[in-house]
């Protein structure tokens, strides 16, 4: 295995806030890992960093520079024009010639489902549908690492499922997924393996079958145990 990103004592902070505590990950290629915690114990922080878009305050970041990654975020930034152009400009920015770039944008759109609402406005899109229309544009950029925060927080049960169902279609096309998440059915369906934090910490890092081992997992870690105790409860 060869590591895609390496995350090494990593301390960052928010003025007095300290959001991340000497977290140490390795991340190998065709992983799908899942980061769990409550509120604020740093999930989307990590995958800031991880894309690059949060400074260290003590610690480094090495990442595969011929590696290609996307971030769909918790609320995806859609840009007052159709969902067609709003994917289309993702790859022109990346330098495909517009007409090609359109092409594709509607290709990727049929894909998850929204070939009917292509020539929509992406802000008249419902949540669901905004959710999909950033997976199509991360789809077009082909990338080999994905970051999603909570994808599909606020969703409904079959907007969620379509969305998962995606995920897997990255995930068999060989992208290495790095996903928040707050639901742990997702996790058990998703992830190859959990990270749990807690206040900025890793508390427990270890492949899916380990962590939702009832006897695996007190051992891994109590504070661990305690809160999928508390999420299943
Ligand atoms: N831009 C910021 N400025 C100041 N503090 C921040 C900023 N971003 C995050 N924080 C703080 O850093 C800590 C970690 O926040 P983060 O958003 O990473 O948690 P999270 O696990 O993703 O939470 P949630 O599940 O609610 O999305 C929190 O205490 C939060 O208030």
């Amino acid at each position: 295995m060869s590591a895609v990103i390496r995350l090494q004592s990593a301390d960052v902070r928010f003025g007095p806030v300290q959001a991340l505590h000497a977290v140490d990950l390795r991340i190998d290629v065709g992983e799908r890992i899942a980061l769990i915690g409550a509120n604020g114990s740093g999930k989307s922080t990590l995958l800031r960093v991880l894309h690059g878009l949060v400074p260290l305050a003590r610690g480094s970041l090495l990442r595969d520079g011929a590696a290609r990654q996307a971030m769909v975020f918790q609320r995806p930034f859609v840009m007052r024009t159709s969902a067609a152009n709003n994917v289309a400009l993702a790859l022109w920015l990346r330098g495909t010639r517009w007409r090609a770039a359109r092409e594709q944008a509607l290709g990727a759109l049929a894909r998850v489902g929204l070939a009917e609402v292509a020539l929509r406005n992406a802000r008249a899109l419902s949540g669901g549908q905004q959710q999909r229309l950033a997976l199509a544009r991360a789809w077009c950029l082909q990338p080999d690492v994905l970051l999603l925060d909570e994808p599909t927080a606020s969703l409904d049960p079959h907007a969620k499922r379509e969305v998962e169902a995606l995920m897997a279609q990255f995930a068999d096309a060989g992208t290495t997924l790095v996903f928040a998440s707050h639901n742990l059915g997702q996790v058990k369906r998703l992830a190859s393996r959990v990270v749990y934090l807690e206040q900025g910490r890793v508390l427990a890092d270890a492949p899916v079958a380990e962590f939702f081992d009832r006897v695996r997992l007190p051992e891994l870690s109590r504070e661990a145990d305690l809160f999928v105790k508390g999420e299943t409860a």
